[in-house]
């Protein structure tokens, strides 16, 4: 049987860069799990065993952190961009390069302790403690011409105690969920969104940083302002509310699990358990209902995939 190649990329996966820039005394952190896929001419490496078209994933991992050295870590997605370019404009057989970055983040220790031996400071300057919030991710793809960049964020879990109804839906024979006109509202979000750059020359960027605490903040506000009627409805109005605050952002998925919060059954020990008293509740991990949606601007094409699971 004839066969032939199909899709086809390498590169070296999950290179764990920290880059510590040093500003007098006072130090800062970038810590970023950097996964590097290449694609181009690599028939032949798989039909013959010809290496003459590889940039070896070796040389992809040195680059990595020779970048962090040269250039810094400005954002991931400055860094991503850097290095996408450099693996397409300097190895003609590649003609594409995809830059997966998660970005852990630190904040500095406060340590207005009065034995502190940093007399004076709130904050050591070269003491940090890993924030147990979102992992920071980026995507960047560059094939020569067009550079696509997608941010996003995982791991973010949120709580709304009240401002939560769940009711009014489809019941069948096998529906056993009460109407529920006083829940809690939880979910982990994973988001990832794509910015309106396209790599032109010239082209100004936005601010990554900023961009990207701005693209959080209206998601986080959203959660909790938007009085609920499902999560669906929760997480249409998390997206809106970041497109229309950042002209930059054209388009947002989400992937929510929605984080069961069921009440506890207290009546057999002769006990009401209602959310008007403040309730019990058993926080169950499985199964979720899982609710995925895009947002996009007005006139803009959907180009971030539907299965986000590993960007
Ligand atoms: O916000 C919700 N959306 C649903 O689609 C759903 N389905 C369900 O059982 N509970 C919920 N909650």
């Amino acid at each position: 049987m004839p066969t032939i190649l199909g899709q086809n990329q390498y590169g070296k996966a999950e290179n764990r860069v920290v880059k510590i820039t040093r500003d007098g005394d006072t130090h800062h952190i970038k810590d970023l799990n950097v996964s590097v896929a290449l694609s181009g001419e690599l028939d032949e490496v798989h039909y013959s065993g010809s290496n003459a078209n590889v940039l070896p994933t070796d040389t992809t991992k040195n680059t990595v952190f020779a970048f962090a050295k040269e250039h810094g870590i400005e954002s991931a997605e400055a860094f991503g961009i850097l290095l996408a370019r450099h693996f397409v404009d300097s190895c003609a057989p590649i003609h594409r390069a995809r830059i997966r970055i998660e970005e852990y983040s630190w904040e500095r220790i406060a340590t207005s302790d009065a034995n502190s031996q940093f007399i004076g400071a709130d904050e050591v300057q070269h003491s940090f403690v890993r924030k147990g919030q979102e992992i920071r991710t980026a995507q960047i793809t560059y094939d020569g011409e067009g550079i696509q960049v997608l941010s996003g964020l995982k791991g973010l879990t949120v709580l709304n105690s009240t401002n939560s109804e769940f009711w009014g839906y489809i019941k069948d024979r096998y529906t056993t969920l009460p109407e529920d006109y006083d829940r809690i509202l939880a979910t982990e979000v994973a988001s990832v969104w794509r910015h309106n750059v396209t790599g032109a020359e010239g082209e100004r960027m936005p601010n990554w940083e900023k961009s990207y605490a701005q693209a959080k903040k209206n998601m986080l506000h959203a959660f909790a302002e938007t009085y609920s009627l499902s999560l669906q409805q929760t997480l249409y109005q998390m997206g809106v509310r970041v497109i229309n605050a950042r002209p930059e952002i054209d388009e947002i998925r989400f992937s929510m699990p929605n984080k069961h919060h069921f009440k506890v059954d207290l009546a057999p020990f002769g006990m009401k358990n209602e959310a008007a008293d403040g309730a019990v509740y058993y926080a169950a991990d499985r199964p979720y209902g899982l609710i995925e949606a895009t947002v996009l601007r007005d006139g803009a094409e959907a180009l971030i995939p539907v299965d986000m699971t590993n960007l």
